[in-house]
């Protein structure tokens, strides 16, 4: 058995884009990436098949570029692993994920064989289960009993789905000060992912006593849409993930936890290009954002306050220009907006390609793609320093160096 590691540090939380990061979890891409095939990778949010060794050598560049900056790297199997020595934690894992919703396509034989496959496991050989998942062909050649499940199931069919975008940490969980959100994700591929989250942050012992809101049985939320735009204002993008009712969920419960005096609420485009708020705009700087330009000028907000201080009751105002209700919200004068290349086509590949998606490490210290030239380049000559790393790979999932990442310390802002 695996001893679950001492409580170190407490996490601190965060409470803007930008402050300096301390400590952040990311997910190395693992055995889940094996399972893409060209059947299943539309399902399963992917745009191809990545090269898996080459997928982790890009990742482990990744993360060696923020230890380099003094930036502490947790990874979500270890700590899962760890979490998964206690008896409870396994217990939990093993009902959510052979029953309910997640085990509606199993039957009573196929379920009990699994559940004593779990049983078995070791923690390392649990995660490696919950994470690739479990195939029928894998399942077919060792169940004693008959079962039409296994029977009639093609033999690549999963049986316990495997979570390839477990890669992107910044979707099931979000730290808005010391209280931790698990998220609810809305793609049926991903559903998965917010059980082990919440697993984590309830069992594992560097999280106690760390608050936790929302959940993964409630309205749609996903952390890609959430951002810490300055200390109590908060964005929360609305559209093919986040629902109107998940972000009017969050603001009440952020208003009742005194975690921020302002959400606004952002509609973006339902379509995959923009599924987060994260893929058009991003904070480089406390009063600067990178943004997708052919959207920028159309892009609004609803801002949304507490009727009263402590209310549950909620104020929505008409929508603005997202810039200009965000500068107000953060009362300062003009939050500035650097475009995603010079050109409306260039623009729209380095969109694509995650030119949006950067990761601060403090103000005006930033990780993006080095594929993205123009950005990069856009930025530097705005005074943010660029930190690239290669992402050929990790970006067939089609996310960026914010979507790989869950920042879980980062210091207060300079005042
Ligand atoms: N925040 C983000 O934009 N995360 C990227 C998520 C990519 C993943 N393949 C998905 O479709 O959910």
């Amino acid at each position: 058995m695996v001893a679950p590691s001492p409580t170190s540090t407490p996490p601190s939380g965060a409470d803007s884009e930008v402050g300096r990061l301390r400590s952040v979890l990311l997910h190395r891409p693992g055995p889940e990436l094996q399972r893409l095939t060209p059947r299943n990778n539309d399902r399963l949010l992917f745009d191809g098949i990545p090269w898996v060794a080459r997928a982790q050598e890009e990742h482990d560049a990744f993360a060696e570029a923020l230890r380099a900056r003094d930036v502490e790297v947790l990874y979500l199997t270890e700590l899962l692993t760890e979490t998964l020595a206690q008896p409870a934690a396994r217990a939990a894992v093993t009902d959510t994920t052979l029953t309910g919703m997640s085990g509606r396509d199993l039957g009573d034989p196929v379920r009990a064989y699994l559940r004593s496959m779990f049983g078995d496991a070791s923690p390392e050989e649990l995660t490696y289960l919950l994470t690739a998942g479990v195939r029928n062909d894998e399942v077919r050649s060792g169940i004693a009993t008959g079962t039409l499940v296994t029977s009639l199931l093609a033999e690549e069919r999963f049986l316990v789905a495997p979570l390839p975008n477990l890669l992107f940490t910044r979707d099931s969980s979000v730290w808005l000060r010391d209280r931790v959100a698990i998220t609810s994700l809305a793609m049926p591929a991903r559903r998965r992912e917010t059980q082990l989250t919440e697993l984590i942050y309830h069992f594992h012992p560097r999280f106690a006593g760390t608050g936790r809101i929302h959940g993964h049985h409630l309205e749609h939320v996903e952390g890609g849409d959430v951002l810490l735009l300055a200390p109590g204002v908060i964005a929360v993008g609305v559209g093919e993930r986040t629902t109107p009712a998940g972000a009017e969920r969050l603001a009440r419960q952020v208003f009742a936890g005194g975690l921020a005096t302002t959400v606004l609420a952002v509609p973006i485009a339902q379509e995959r290009a923009t599924m987060h708020l994260d893929t058009v705009c991003t904070m480089v700087d406390v009063d600067k954002v990178v943004m997708y330009p052919n959207i920028a000028d159309t892009l609004t907000a609803y801002a949304v306050t507490p009727r009263e201080p402590g209310s549950p009751e909620l104020e929505v105002a008409a929508p603005e220009p997202f810039l200009v209700a965000a500068a107000k919200a953060m009362q300062i004068d003009t939050l500035h907006r650097i475009d995603t290349g010079l050109d409306p086509v260039t623009a729209e590949r380095e969109q694509w390609d995650d030119g949006n998606n950067t990761l601060a490490l403090a103000p005006r210290l930033t990780v993006a793609y080095e594929r993205n030239e123009g950005t990069n380049a856009r930025l530097e000559e705005e005074g943010i320093e660029v930190i690239r790393i290669a992402g050929s790979e990790l970006g067939s999932g089609r996310g960026g160096p914010r979507c790989m990442s869950c920042p879980v310390s980062r210091d207060p802002i300079p005042g």
